[in-house]
């Protein structure tokens, strides 16, 4: 129901994300806040509706708002629409300066009650969530090890028949903490650690998930100058050296098998503009590129949607790249099928795609942006418990046991900052 734009107090700004989170959170609304890579604006969208929409992917026609695919999503060209649930920036507040401010009109009885209670709201004295240590936790990590190295095995057997050059195979890790972690603090801190990556935290009411992530990877971005963007990441290695110095980008070192697979990532982009016949793109790397607490293989490529006339770049390429060979595999088809059927779980949102859509980047630049990345370096939050998501890049030269300890260290971007805000209590 659209009613006239209500007057908020002029006065009125929040001095943290957190009131908005938790009053969203208590009325069952979904909940969106992220921060974009190097910039310093916090921005948090709210959902005035119990469960978020699902929509087609479709960047000329939605709203503004925050689109949050599962991995499980795949466009096998039969014309089916592609689809993924999106959250509307019904209420839209960014952080200015020290406090929050409303960076959209008002417009619904709704989001002038929600503005009510975040005026009422005092902040509770909640203690700080400790992570507790499982006693079966060794036990756990063993069995979960056997059973990805052995899934590695045979993908490696697949590939060395031919049955495809490239699969990412995934696992999950599971924490767990004496109170509920409180998810605005764990993104303030990933926004401190991580400054070049896409952060952020999503609250569904309909499945009781908080899911809270530091992406290195670009999936899609337009910007509001028509400027198209993605990036082709793969390859690991510690940002630290034995001595536990952080590298130099400059001294990484890369196998052949890394800088093959990253090459397959590039090539998949590449075959994805042919398809559409697109010849004007900008490729730039391969360069190593830092990502918190380890580097990755990138190249970037631009296109100027303007000048090439492709106004549905970044719609047309959503749907061409997801799930990329950075996630999934090559072929696209016969890796997706293969972690179906051998991952052995759900991936949920995990290596999904999300971010802001159409939405207006600061109050001086005219037109809007949409910013989309890989669900990568993340998290899902069930009451007390974390569960940590991460996956490796395949080829028929794996070793089973420098990729579980690959896995490992992918869990590490968001365990070491969750460690150091109970380090530091
Ligand atoms: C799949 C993940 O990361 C992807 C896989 C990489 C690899 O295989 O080396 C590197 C970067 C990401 O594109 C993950 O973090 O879970």
């Amino acid at each position: 129901m659209q009613v006239e734009a209500i007057h908020i107090r002029p006065d009125f700004a929040q001095p943290t994300a957190t009131a908005w989170w938790e009053v969203a959170r208590q009325a069952g609304y979904p909940a969106a806040l992220w921060r974009l890579p190097n910039q310093t604006e916090k921005h948090l969208i709210v959902h005035l509706d119990h469960t978020p929409a699902v929509v087609p992917v479709d960047l000329e026609e939605l709203p503004a708002g925050f689109v949050m695919s599962p991995f499980n999503n795949f466009d096998y060209g039969t014309g089916q629409p592609f689809e993924a649930p999106f959250l509307r920036a019904d209420l839209h507040v960014k952080q200015a300066g020290q406090g929050w401010e409303l960076a959209s009109p008002v417009t619904s009885r709704r989001a002038e009650e929600l503005i009510g209670q975040v005026q009422a709201y005092r902040p509770a004295n909640r203690p700080v969530a400790q992570m507790v240590d499982d006693p079966a936790a060794d036990q756990i990590n063993s069995v979960a090890q056997h059973r990805f190295e052995q899934s590695v095995e045979e993908a490696v057997a697949a590939m060395q028949q031919g049955a495809f050059r490239k699969v990412v195979l995934s696992r999950t890790k599971s924490v767990w903490f004496d109170e509920e972690p409180d998810a605005v603090a764990l993104f303030d801190q990933l926004c401190v650690a991580y400054p070049t990556a896409f952060v952020a935290a999503v609250w569904l009411p309909d499945r009781r998930q908080v899911w809270i992530s530091a992406s290195p990877e670009r999936l899609v971005s337009v910007d509001a100058a028509g400027i198209f963007r993605t990036i082709s990441l793969a390859g690991t290695q510690s940002a630290y050296d034995a001595g536990g110095r952080l590298k130099r980008t400059s001294e990484a070192l890369w196998a052949q098998k890394e800088i093959e697979e990253q090459a397959l990532v590039s090539r998949y982009i590449i075959e994805c503009f042919k398809k559409i016949r697109l010849r004007e793109y900008l490729e730039e790397g391969p360069k190593t590129i830092l990502a918190g607490n380890l580097m990755h293989l990138g190249s970037h490529f631009t296109v100027d949607t303007q000048a090439v006339r492709y106004g549905q770049l970044g719609t047309v390429m959503i749907r061409l790249l997801h799930p990329t060979s950075a996630v999934c595999g090559m072929p696209r088809t016969d890796a997706f099928n293969f972690i179906n059927e051998h991952e052995g779980y759900d991936r949920e949102f995990y290596s999904g795609f999300l971010g802001p859509v159409n939405m207006t980047p600061d109050g001086v630049t005219e037109g809007t942006e949409s910013n989309l990345f890989v669900h990568i370096r993340c998290m899902k939050v069930e009451g007390k418990q974390a569960t940590l998501f991460a996956g490796a890049g395949l080829t028929e030269d794996s070793d089973p046991q420098k990729e579980w300890k690959e896995t490992e260290m992918k869990c590490q971007t968001l365990l070491s900052v969750m460690k150091s805000l109970n380090a530091g209590q």
